[in-house]
């Protein structure tokens, strides 16, 4: 029978083996996590992701040819190697037969290298085989990606024996995906595609923002432009969603990855341009803090922010970029009220509290107990988020809406509730929608939603009835005044995608009206005289500030590089083990060796270009 074990039970790990385990019963697999609670999460009813389609395929395998564990060798000690090295002595001191050794993280170039050298210098005469098969699933549609995925990429050796671990992982996913989608290449090239294919998507959202940037400078829809350049076949429609800025866990992480790289092989000009990518996405981050304060007057004072959403992406319960960003970037300005029906506060408050890149670090390394900030407050509802203090607070406090994500179905329910009860907020109120992902269909057919707001200046008191339109991520605002000095008439207002008011004009009824599309945009002010410009900000944070000193700080998930930083993997053996001989002493047999251990934390395990090679080439 065919065993396949797995390290490491997490986003990737647990449902590419559920996957497997169902379109292949008759393969034992067997998940291990040093984790107690995720592997405790994974055999329960809870499991400890989200995924729409998971809990099926889980529950029609567990316990028949899916088995959660937590069982070795780890468990004797901490986890104090690096990660992947310490996987490989761990497969190296427990294996007795040869071993195919399936690399499927993403990792840098040349990593498979470095297993490979771990394990035969310890492989007590067992045959290793090194394959690369990186993971192409997207958080959130994990369980269609993996049934249906675009390709499967597997690397390995171009020897016999390379060839037949190749096949051997081919005959695998043979059990539901098409041949023609199964793509064999050398280790190197599987490892690479993976970073790249990263790079060129995230290159896509970072070029239709930056044309976002002008688009909003002219006047031209962004959407509209995204959408003529998509229908050219050889672009295709796919990732060209303007938005605040990509998130996620690999994106960011993986261009620093391929920066690296071409910085150690000295290419600085690739890796400037892939760096550009990454500068953009900061770029849009900032504009978006920025463009919130200024549309609140450049003035934050008595004005008090709240967030609706947190999460990535749909059905997400994790925050990650650009939620944090943009909420560490207000959070400079004023106390931020945060609703997310996904994410709890536990999770918020740890991710707003932590370093950048903290976040992505497996569980047991985040820090313990992060401090709360404490200009923040999570609050259960919409309703709580956008009115709890502003209602008591002066006359002239504004709640300044902040719609970060338009994305989960649960969310919008949030906001639709929210929207409903609106009309017992007595204070100033704005709205800016800030992003969306319009691949979510169910975005074209928004509802439409009513809000009344009582804008309470003495003398000049009115009622403002509006109707939000979300459709195809359009925006309207109908405004029918009741007051003295607007009696009689409408107007109606368009808020723009990108969160600015561009224009303003007079309508003849209460009707919505579809968006008229290329009207010239006044910028017209959203009620100037009931706004005293009393603090102003004079100096916005700029871009690179808030957001670029990843670049200039690398974050810890990068590992150094240079001449200096190589791997020098020590030759290793258990206790025990003896190297004249070759043969393993059972009796002191012993898997904990700290000494060598230790020295393979923090090492690099690309391998540094051979200068020599190079100056001769030159000469
Ligand atoms: N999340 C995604 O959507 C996605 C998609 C494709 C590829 N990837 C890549 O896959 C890799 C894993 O990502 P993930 O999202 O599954 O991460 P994750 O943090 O969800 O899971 C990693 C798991 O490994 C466990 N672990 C850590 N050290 C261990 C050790 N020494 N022994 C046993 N278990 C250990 C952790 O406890 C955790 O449960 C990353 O390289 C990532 O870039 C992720
Ligand atoms: O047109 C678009 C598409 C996406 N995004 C944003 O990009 C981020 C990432 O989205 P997505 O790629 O759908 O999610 P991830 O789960 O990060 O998946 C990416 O990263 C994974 C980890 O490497 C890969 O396996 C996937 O193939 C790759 O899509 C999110 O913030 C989205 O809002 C946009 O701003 N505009």
């Amino acid at each position: 029978m065919v065993k396949i074990c797995c390290i490491g039970a997490g986003y990737v790990g647990g449902p590419t083996m559920a996957m497997i385990a169902l379109k292949c019963p008759s393969i034992e697999v067997a998940v291990v996590d040093i984790s107690v609670p995720r592997i405790t999460a994974w055999n329960s009813d809870q499991l400890p992701i989200y995924e729409p389609g998971l809990d099926d395929v889980v529950k029609q395998c567990r316990g028949k040819n899916l088995f959660f564990s937590t069982d070795g060798p780890w468990s004797r000690q901490s986890c104090r190697f690096d990660i992947l090295g310490g996987a490989a002595r761990m497969i190296a001191d427990v294996s007795k037969s040869d071993k195919i050794v399936v690399e499927k993280s993403t990792v840098p170039v040349k990593t498979a290298e470095a297993i490979e050298k771990i394990l035969t210098h310890n492989s007590k005469g067992i045959n290793f085989q090194i394959l690369s098969n990186p993971e192409f699933l997207a958080e959130g549609t994990a369980i269609q990606d993996l049934l249906h995925p675009d390709r499967v990429l597997i690397g390995g050796r171009d020897t016999p024996e390379g060839q037949k671990a190749i096949q051997a992982l081919k005959a695998v996913y043979s059990n539901w995906v098409p041949e023609e989608r199964i793509l064999c290449t050398n280790l190197w090239s599987a490892e690479l595609s993976k970073l790249a294919a990263n790079a060129f998507l995230a290159q896509r959202i970072s070029s239709v923002n930056a044309m976002s940037a002008l688009c909003e400078a002219t006047g031209a829809d962004v959407t509209q432009v995204s959408y003529a350049v998509g229908t050219d076949s050889r672009i295709g429609p796919k990732f060209l969603n303007a938005s605040v800025g990509f998130g996620g866990s690999c994106f960011q992480k993986d261009i620093l990855n391929l920066v690296y790289i071409c910085e150690c092989n000295g290419l600085p000009e690739v890796a400037e341009y892939w760096k550009q990518v990454i500068k953009i996405n900061d770029y849009q981050k900032s504009s978006f803090v920025n463009r919130v304060v200024s549309s609140m007057f450049n003035t934050v004072a008595n004005k008090k922010i709240a967030i609706l959403g947190f999460a990535f992406k749909k059905d997400l319960v994790i925050p990650r970029d650009p939620a944090i960003d943009v909420c560490k970037g207000l959070l400079g300005t004023r106390p931020v009220s945060i609703y997310d029906p996904q994410v709890t506060e536990d999770q918020i408050q740890r991710d707003l509290t932590m370093n950048k890149f903290d976040w992505d670090h497996p569980l047991h390394l985040q820090p313990m107990s992060p401090t709360t900030v404490k200009q923040v407050s999570v609050v259960w509802g919409a309703y709580e988020a956008t009115t709890k203090s502003s209602c008591c607070s002066a006359a002239l406090s504004l709640v300044h809406i902040v719609c970060l994500a338009f994305q989960t179905a649960s969310y919008l329910e949030g906001v639709k509730w929210f929207l409903n009860d609106l009309s017992m907020v007595r204070s100033h109120t704005r709205l800016v929608v800030s992003t969306r992902d319009n691949r979510n269909t169910q975005l074209s057919s928004l509802l439409l939603w009513e809000l009344r707001i009582v804008i309470p200046v003495p003398g000049n008191s009115f009622q403002m009835k509006a109707r939000i339109v979300l459709g195809n991520l359009k925006m309207k605002r109908l405004q029918e005044t009741v007051g003295e000095d607007l009696n009689g008439a409408n107007k109606e207002l368009e808020i723009n995608p990108s969160g600015g008011i561009s224009s303003y004009w007079w309508v003849n009824g209460n009707n919505i009206h579809e968006y008229a599309g290329a009207e010239a945009a006044v910028h017209f002010p959203f009620f100037p005289h009931y706004f005293e410009l009393d603090h102003r900000v004079t100096a916005l944070v700029q871009p690179r500030d808030i957001y670029s000193v990843l670049l200039d700080h690398p974050p810890r998930k990068l590992v150094s590089v240079g001449p200096d930083h190589q791997a020098d993997v020590p030759e290793w053996a258990p206790k025990g083990f003896s190297k004249s001989s070759g043969s393993l002493d059972e009796s002191g047999a012993h898997v904990d060796d700290d000494e060598n251990g230790v020295k393979l934390v923090g090492t690099c395990v690309i391998p540094r270009p051979i200068w020599s090679h190079l100056h001769t080439a030159v000469a």
